[in-house]
């Protein structure tokens, strides 16, 4: 190798460990200044000499083409939504429905619903090939393009595997308030949420939009039935999940009973308002996939799981005007 394509490898290999630190981890190693150098010092490198450039060189994440349209992707395994629970009497209903199918000895993992869009990555020996929406759950659309843009998203993962994972995209709180800002002085119309900026920045066709937009993801399923992996239960698949290099929301636990789950409810209804990013609920699910396969599905979403949704805000806010006035 001559030193040219020796620096050209050394700066990917920095570049991803910075980048992993910061959009995955959400741990920066170097100031912002030290990454910027160094990429555009990669980018310099990478004109000059083309031949050399990676397909996972983190200047390959905007792409130039502005798209015509967007392709339908058919999910090979279908994207499934969550029924839902509105307060402790849905959950303990949920609980004792598990209790009658599948004896008492299970427990559960309690995650953050994120409120951004649901989406699906997928992977060939590592390297990211394909990302879509979720559509109606069996048919999306393919904007591998603008998922390529958001930094959070390994274009190569730490082993490499073949799979399909899903997650949720979503837009931080204060990009979207940054965002709404500029809009309102270029007099354009204001997004209402995080989750429709999130999904309009989703369906641009031109990358350089997308990528203008700071969206991150949170990974939290793979694609097709976990056991094929080793792996017996939810709680371990998070895991791995962040050991081939996926970002994973850490603010999850393990719930060994539905008092356990109401305390995590209770907790998160406190602290939402201090999160970086909207959630609009819990998710909570069994954790076993032996118990899983047992459980099974509706038509559209699975009995093992459930979606605790907060109070609208607006139904908040009614009820302390009744309360003020
Ligand atoms: N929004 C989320 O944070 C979230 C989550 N943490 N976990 C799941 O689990 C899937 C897998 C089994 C059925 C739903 N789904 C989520 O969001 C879903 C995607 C589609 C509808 C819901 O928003």
């Amino acid at each position: 190798m001559n030193e040219i394509e020796q620096r050209i490898a050394e700066l990917n290999k920095l570049l991803h460990e910075y980048g992993y630190a910061y959009y995955v981890l959400d741990k920066p190693v170097v100031e912002d200044s030290v990454y910027d150098q160094l990429l555009h010092e990669l980018i310099a490198l990478e004109e000059a000499n083309p031949e050399f450039i990676y397909p996972d060189s983190p200047t390959q994440r905007v792409g130039g083409m502005v798209l015509e349209g967007f392709k339908k992707v058919t999910h090979e395994t279908a994207m499934l939504s969550l029924s839902n629970a509105f307060n402790e009497e849905d959950l303990r209903d949920f609980d004792r429905k598990i209790e009658q199918a599948i004896g008492k000895n299970y427990s559960y993992v309690c995650e953050l619903k994120i409120d951004g869009l649901a989406i699906s990555l997928r992977y060939e020996n590592g390297v990211f090939v394909q990302g879509a929406t979720r559509g109606d759950g069996t048919v999306g659309e393919d904007i591998t393009a603008n998922l390529k843009t958001i930094r959070a998203i390994p274009l190569r993962l730490n082993e490499p595997v073949t799979l399909e994972v899903r997650g949720e995209a979503y837009m931080p709180k204060k990009s979207f308030e940054k965002l709404n800002e500029r809009r309102a002085e270029n007099g354009e119309e204001l997004f209402a949420n995080p989750r429709n900026a999130a999904a309009g920045s989703l369906r641009q066709l031109d990358p350089k939009i997308a990528a203008s937009r700071n969206l991150s993801t949170f990974i939290y399923a793979v694609g097709g039935d976990g056991e094929s992996y080793g792996i017996d239960g939810h709680w371990e698949m998070l895991k791995y999940l962040e050991e081939l290099g996926f970002p994973s929301n850490k603010e999850r636990e393990y719930c060994e009973t539905i008092e356990d789950v109401l305390a995590f409810i209770e907790k998160w209804t406190e602290a939402r308002p201090n999160l970086s990013y909207e959630i609009d609920g819990i998710v909570i699910k069994v954790n076993r996939y032996a118990h899983q396969d047992e459980l099974g599905f509706t038509a559209k979403s699975p009995r093992w799981a459930i979606a605790y949704k907060f109070p609208a805000e607006e139904v908040i806010t009614k009820l302390l005007d009744i309360e003020l006035t």
